[in-house]
């Protein structure tokens, strides 16, 4: 699929079928769909950084000399179908950026993942956060307010689920040595950052921004927003600027923020309050230790690889000294976070 490329012309039609917005029931069945909405042809691709009761900042020709910022609507055709930051989508319309110019969302393309949350752990409903996340920034304080082993257990399992790579971002060095709290991720080999607002190098922490599109997430006072600021040098110029153009204030009803930085995007959640684990399927956890994945075609049928199951392949590799010291630390996260989705640890 070449979405990317706008001037594609073998096969103009071919981006526009199978995930295509449904468009009313063709009474034609091999009436190709295409004739349908013949404008959808010159469909333009943009990336949703914004999203404010009905109205979707995007930003079209990023990378290039046009790079602008355009507002949208979705198409009626659209339905119900969620339009979220980071969701890649395809435009028609007035793709100007002028004041007052407003375009239109007629698909949003295939997501490569999808960060969720549910209310609380016991409800699977669940809430869209950002599509095409692949970077997870979890910010956690090293003191004040004090870290917590299970709150990153839990943000990690999200990651996890959802395909995305964590790293890790400890702020407030200033006021406590997080040697020790890191230690509890030693097993799981994630990046780790440090930060302290006296004195900030952040340069490795925007390096890794690159060309990702990275959501932050921490808890409330963990000095997430510090972190943001440092890492955007000129706020104004990188934050959507659909306020402006809708005149309705900052992204009052959003619960994420989106933050150019340079090839990157970093997407602050400041609305995000609880990330209930409900939706989680646990078989997604252990996929991304793959290591331990591939021991596991050994286990029994339904093997729950916590310390407690029977013959569990994993538990007898790791026990026997298979996988040397680093797989006991790995296995030992393995087990926090399948213990974080089970009833007693929710
Ligand atoms: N000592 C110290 N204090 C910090 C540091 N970073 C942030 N703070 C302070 O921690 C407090 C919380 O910082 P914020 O950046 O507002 O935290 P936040 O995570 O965005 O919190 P919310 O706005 O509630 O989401 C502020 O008083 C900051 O000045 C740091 O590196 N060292
Ligand atoms: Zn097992």
């Amino acid at each position: 699929m070449s979405w990317l490329n706008d001037n594609d012309d073998e096969g103009e039609y071919s981006e526009y079928d199978e995930s295509a917005v449904r468009v009313r029931p063709n009474p034609k069945a091999n009436k190709p769909r295409t004739k349908i909405r013949p404008e959808y042809a010159n469909a333009k691709i943009g990336r949703v950084f914004s999203v404010d009761r009905g109205r979707y900042g995007v930003w079209v020709d990023e990378n290039t000399a046009q790079e602008r910022q355009i507002v949208a609507t979705k198409s009626r055709d659209l339905g119900k179908y969620s339009v979220v930051t980071g969701d890649r989508v395809d435009l028609v319309g007035d793709l100007t950026g002028d004041d007052g110019s407003l375009s239109r969302i007629i698909r949003v393309q295939p997501r490569e993942t999808l960060l969720r949350r549910s209310a609380d752990d016991t409800d699977a409903v669940e809430r869209i956060i950002v599509a095409n996340a692949d970077q997870m920034l979890i910010v956690v304080a090293a003191a004040n307010p004090e870290p917590r082993t299970r709150l990153v257990d839990r943000y990690l399992v999200a990651a996890f689920d959802a395909g995305i790579t964590p790293i890790l971002c400890i702020t407030k060095t200033d006021l406590q040595d997080p040697t020790e709290f890191l230690a509890n991720f030693a097993g799981l080999g994630i990046l780790t950052y440090q930060s302290r607002s006296d004195q900030f190098d952040i340069e490795a922490i925007t390096e890794q921004l690159q060309g990702h599109t990275t959501v932050a997430v921490g808890h409330s006072g963990v000095g997430k927003s510090t972190l943001v600021n440092a890492l955007v040098p000129d706020a104004h110029r990188a934050v959507g600027r659909v306020n402006d153009v809708t005149g309705r204030g900052r992204h009052t009803s959003s619960s994420t923020v989106s933050y150019r930085i340079g090839s990157g995007w970093i997407v602050d959640t400041p609305g995000v309050r609880s990330f209930g684990l409900g939706h989680v399927d646990t078989s997604n956890i252990l996929k991304s230790f793959t290591d331990l994945a591939a021991i596991a075609v050994d286990c029994p049928r339904g093997c729950t690889h916590l310390p407690d199951a029977p013959d569990c392949a994993i538990n007898e590799a790791v026990a026997a000294g298979e996988l040397g010291e680093i797989g006991v630390l790995r296995l030992d996260s393995l087990h926090r976070l399948l213990s974080t989705l089970m009833p007693e640890g929710r």
